[in-house]
């Protein structure tokens, strides 16, 4: 080790030989990955590795978000409450990172964007399936959104599937019901394709626990885990919305909306509305 010349030597045992061994580039693909940056503009700009990056980057992990929701309904059917909490646990991590990545973006100023806005055409992140499939788990069915995917035969299936299976949120209610709390039956029988609607009944199931959290432990921190990742969620459509209106203002979005006035109204959505609900009653 040579301090003097600020350098670390390699030691002896160091792999060299990868001829025919897996490495770190080709166990994670990485050829495939970053060659797969392609901006349009012409000539190109320079900020639009930028946008393409942290698109990119979104749905990587909206990609292990999907991976683990899934994990986290399964749990929830196998009854085991402490392993789909581990789920959401590493959900809320992910949902901190994309919501705190938004910075990055918000250097890009509404002038660099305009140079090359023009080039993106009709697509917006409104075509993001995962980011629909995301929404259509945690209980926001909305069939109208499979419209925009006709031409997208793999995403219209992930979507479809998903609109006609069950929920985080049907999973969490049907787990209450066998451990035998009074969930009210219509919420058992409920057409899954549909939104989640508000339920006075459940808001009476989640009064009880609130207010006698000791003998319901494990089901009111499952409770607060789930307005944990209702609250992460609205933080990154808030910060979305703030960073669209920094960027283009008031202009109608390239995915055909009337823009800001369209994601404000994103923010009025919830997943889990008894949870939110129960605050007003506690205590009555
Ligand atoms: C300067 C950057 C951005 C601008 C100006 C912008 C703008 C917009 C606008 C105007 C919409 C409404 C749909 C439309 O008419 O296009 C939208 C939707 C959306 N964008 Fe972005 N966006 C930006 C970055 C991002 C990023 C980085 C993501 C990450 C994946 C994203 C994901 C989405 C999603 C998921 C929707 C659908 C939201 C919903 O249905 O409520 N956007 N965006
Ligand atoms: N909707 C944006 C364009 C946009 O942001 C976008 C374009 C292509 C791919 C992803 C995008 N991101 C989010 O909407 C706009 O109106 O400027």
């Amino acid at each position: 080790m040579s301090v003097e010349r600020n350098t670390r030597e390699l030691e002896e045992g160091i792999e060299k030989d990868f001829s025919g061994k897996m490495t770190y580039g080709s166990y994670l693909a990485l050829d495939q990955l970053l060659s797969a940056q392609h901006p349009v503009s012409r000539p190109e700009h320079h900020d639009e590795m930028l946008f393409i990056i942290q698109h990119q980057t979104s749905e990587l992990w909206l990609k292990l978000v999907l991976h683990e929701l899934g994990a986290v309904r399964k749990r929830l059917r196998e009854d085991d409450l402490r392993a789909a909490m581990k789920g959401i646990a590493r959900i809320k991590h992910i949902q901190r990172s994309l919501t705190e990545q938004w910075s990055v973006l918000a250097t890009l100023t509404p002038s660099e964007y305009a140079d090359f806005r023009g080039s993106l055409q009709a697509a917006s992140g409104f075509q993001s399936y995962q980011y629909r499939a995301v929404e259509f788990l945690l209980g926001n069915k909305n069939a109208g959104m499979l419209q925009v995917f006709e031409s997208d035969p793999q995403a219209l299936e992930l979507l479809s599937g998903l609109l006609g299976e069950t929920s985080i949120y049907d999973e969490f209610v049907r787990y209450l019901h066998r451990r035998g709390y009074a969930v009210p039956d219509e919420l058992l029988h409920r057409d899954v394709t549909q939104a989640h609607e508000f339920n006075p009944g459940l808001v009476q199931v989640y009064k009880l626990v609130y207010e006698h959290a000791a003998e319901h432990w494990d089901v009111y921190e499952a409770c607060e885990e789930l307005v944990d990742l209702e609250d992460n969620f609205q933080l990154w459509r808030f910060r979305h919305l703030k960073t669209v209106e920094r960027t283009i203002g008031h202009k109608s979005g390239t995915g055909g909306s009337s823009g800001v006035g369209f994601l404000q109204r994103a923010l009025e959505l919830t997943f889990f509305p008894e949870l939110f609900a129960v605050r007003t009653e506690i205590g009555k």
